[in-house]
C-alpha cells in the first residue's frame, strides 16, 4: 500500500462556545482521493482551512510526509493546492492574466509559468477560453479555472470545498472529468460534499463527519457492507408524526433507521418486504399515508443510520 501523505490528527477548533470541530483524524495515502462528506455545517470547511495552514487549531495537528503543516514552513504549505468555497477570480481579467497573477504569487514567472499555465488550462479543457474573461464564464468554467489557479505549483495534494455548489449538470461532469484526469497522474485528493453520489465516484476512501465529529472513515465497499437498511420507505403522512409514535416505529420489526421532518418519514428497512406490513401498522395508529414510496438503499443512507437524520437538504 502506498505511502502515508497526509495525517490529521485529533483536530479541535470553536468558535466561541461552538465546537465546529471535535477530534477529527483520518489520513491521506499518496495518489489517494478522500471524500469529506458531511450536510450543511458539519465542519468540512473548518476542517479544511486548517488542513491549508489557513487555520490554527485549537488542538491537534497536521502533518504532510511527517512535516507540520500548521507551523510549518512555507515549503510544506506549497504542496498543497486549495479550491475554495468562494471563487476568487478578477472577472474583468482574461483567464490567462488571472493565472498570471495567481502564479505570481507562488513566485512563478517567465516562462516557467508560461509553460505551467498551458498545462494546467489543458487539464481543465479551457485552452481554447484562455483569452476570454470569466465573466463570460457558466459557473463550472469559473470552477475549473479556479482547479486551474490552485495546480500551478503543481501541488502533491489538492483540496476542494464544495466544487460543484452552483454548478450545472454537464459542467459538473466536466469537472469530474478534470479530476478523474487528476487522479490517472497519481495526484491525492480531498474532497468535500454533502453529496454521496459525488464522492462515491470520485473517492477510494470516504470519511463522514457530523457535528464536527467523524462518523465514518471506510472504503465505499466497506460502508455498503455496514450499511443496516437494504431499503428505504418515504411516507408522507396527512398530520406530523408525534414523539410517541415515532417511539412506538422505531421498535417495529424490520426498522433500522427513522428520520422525520414535519410530514415526512424516511425509514430505513432490513426488507423491502417489511414496507406493506409498515404502512398497515402505521394505518392502524390512525395515521393516513398521503404519499409514499419504496426504494432500495444506497450508500447515502448510511448517513441515516449513522445519525437518525436524511443527508438531504
Ligand atoms: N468564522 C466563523 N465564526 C463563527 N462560526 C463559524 C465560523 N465558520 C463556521 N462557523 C460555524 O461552525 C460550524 C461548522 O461550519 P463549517 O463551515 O466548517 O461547516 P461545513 O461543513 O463546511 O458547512 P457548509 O457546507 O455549510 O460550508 C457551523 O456551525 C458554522 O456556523
Amino acid at each position: 500500500m502506498s505511502n502515508v501523505l497526509l495525517r490529521v490528527e485529533g483536530l479541535v477548533k470553536s468558535y466561541g462556545a461552538r465546537r465546529a470541530v471535535d477530534g477529527v483524524s483520518f489520513q491521506v495515502r499518496t495518489g489517494q482521493t478522500v471524500g469529506l462528506l458531511g450536510p450543511n455545517g458539519a465542519g468540512k470547511s473548518t476542517t479544511v482551512s486548517m488542513l491549508c495552514g489557513l487555520l490554527r487549531p485549537d488542538a491537534g495537528q497536521v502533518l504532510l510526509d511527517g512535516q507540520p503543516v500548521t507551523t510549518g514552513a512555507a515549503g510544506v504549505k506549497r504542496r498543497i493546492g486549495l479550491v475554495p468555497q468562494d471563487l476568487a477570480l478578477y472577472e474583468d481579467l482574461a483567464a490567462r492574466e488571472n493565472l498570471k497573477l495567481f502564479g505570481a504569487l507562488y513566485g512563478l514567472k517567465g516562462k516557467a509559468l508560461d509553460d505551467r499555465i498551458d498545462s494546467v488550462l489543458g487539464l481543465v479543457g479551457l485552452s481554447d477560453r484562455a483569452r476570454d474573461k470569466p465573466a463570460t464564464f457558466s459557473g463550472g468554467m469559473k470552477r475549473r479555472l479556479n482547479i486551474a489557479a490552485a495546480l500551478l505549483h503543481d501541488p502533491d495534494l489538492l483540496i476542494l470545498d464544495e466544487p460543484t455548489v452552483g454548478v450545472d449538470p454537464q459542467s459538473r461532469n466536466a469537472i469530474f472529468d478534470t479530476l478523474e484526469a487528476l487522479q490517472a497522474q497519481g495526484r491525492a485528493l480531498i474532497y468535500t460534499s454533502h453529496y454521496m453520489e459525488e464522492v462515491e465516484r470520485l473517492a477510494d476512501h470516504i470519511v463522514i463527519i457530523d457535528h464536527g465529529k467523524v462518523l465514518a472513515d471506510d472504503s465505499p465497499a466497506a460502508l455498503h457492507r455496514k450499511l443496516a437498511s437494504k431499503a428505504l420507505l418515504r411516507v408522507e403522512l396527512a398530520e406530523p408524526a408525534g414523539s410517541q409514535l415515532l417511539d412506538a416505529l422505531r421498535t417495529q420489526a424490520g426498522v433500522t433507521a427513522l428520520a422525520s421532518e414535519g410530514n415526512a418519514l424516511d425509514i430505513g428497512l432490513t426488507d423491502n418486504a417489511d414496507a406493506v406490513p409498515l404502512l398497515g401498522w402505521l394505518q392502524g395508529q390512525g395515521q393516513r399515508a398521503v404519499h409514499f414510496a419504496t426504494a432500495r438503499a444506497s450508500l447515502e443512507d448510511i448517513f441515516l443510520d449513522l445519525t437518525g437524520r436524511s443527508l438531504r437538504d
